[in-house]
């Protein structure tokens, strides 16, 4: 769901396409399901109607981790979570500072799902001085002034920031000068970094606009059809029990051939 932007040319330095990068997530939320259930083995096309991908697409973005499966067998499930954890640098513990705690910050905090994927929420931040030391999920929030040492201190290199729109950037130059190296920006504004350092953006409100955009058009087709029916539904009524225009099992044809 990330409308992501990374500061990064379009291929990895490993060859492997930032468009399959932005895949691997989905294929292990799908093969993580099918672990859980204890399945073996699947199919690329399993794997793909699963993961919500073309299953031509799948094949190829895994020849790029060397990971082909066999023939009539598909891809052993518990070895190609092991080959996208590692990928995608799973296998080792992440330290995360969240910056902005306020309704947002506070549900991300609280989110188990972090942690279970390998992101240890390893400090909580915030500018408001009432904050300090107030415990969220567990752990207690600290004032920004302490925003370098709190970096340093714990080793992070990835920084999420659900701050207002207004403060973003100013938190966003503290986290890189401070060394962070990866950031997730929920807040809504375009973030300048210097190179070498990764933002995603979560938009929520564009996901939105996009599903409007379907909606609309969906009601466009069903207005369409209607029109259609519409129009020909006076030839049907005008013919009905006239059994030439009746289909093959005498039900009148909704549309009409022409
Ligand atoms: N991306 C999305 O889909 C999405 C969804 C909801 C909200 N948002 C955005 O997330 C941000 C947070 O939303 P919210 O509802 O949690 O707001 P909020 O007002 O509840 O919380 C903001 C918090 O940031 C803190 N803060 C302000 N300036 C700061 C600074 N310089 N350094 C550190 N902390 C600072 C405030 O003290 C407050 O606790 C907003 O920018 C909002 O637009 C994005």
């Amino acid at each position: 769901m990330a409308t992501g932007r990374t500061h990064r040319p379009a291929t990895r330095s490993r060859g492997i396409p930032e468009a399959t990068v932005a895949r691997l997530p989905l294929y292990l939320r799908a093969l993580t399901a099918l672990s859980e259930r204890s399945v073996p083995t699947v199919s690329s096309e399993e794997l793909a109607a699963a993961a919500g991908v073309n299953s031509a697409k799948l094949r190829k973005d895994f020849s790029y981790l060397g990971s082909y499966g066999t023939r009539g067998v598909g891809y052993d499930v518990e070895y190609l979570v092991y080959q996208i954890s590692r990928e995608l640098g799973l296998t080792q513990d992440w330290p995360v500072v969240i910056v902005g705690i306020g309704n947002l910050g506070a549900a991300l905090a609280n989110y188990g799902g972090f942690a279970s994927r390998g992101f240890r929420v390893a400090a909580l931040i915030d500018a408001d001085p009432a904050m300090a030391g107030k415990p969220v999920a567990g752990i207690p929030v600290q004032h920004t002034d302490d925003l370098e040492k709190i970096i340093r201190d714990n080793g992070v290199s990835i920084g999420v920031i659900a701050t207002p729109a207004g403060a973003a950037q100013q938190v966003c130059d503290r986290l890189v000068a401070a060394g962070v190296t990866s950031i997730l920006n929920f807040a809504p504004t375009v973030l300048s970094v210097p190179d070498g350092v990764d933002v995603r953006k979560v938009d929520l409100s564009i996901e939105l606009q996009i599903l409007a955009f379907h909606e609309q058009r969906k009601a466009g087709e069903e207005t369409a059809m209607e029109t259609a029916v519409g129009d020909a539904a006076l030839p049907v009524a005008a013919t009905r029990g006239d059994s030439t225009e009746q289909g093959p099992d005498g039900d009148v044809p909704a549309v009409m051939p022409a």
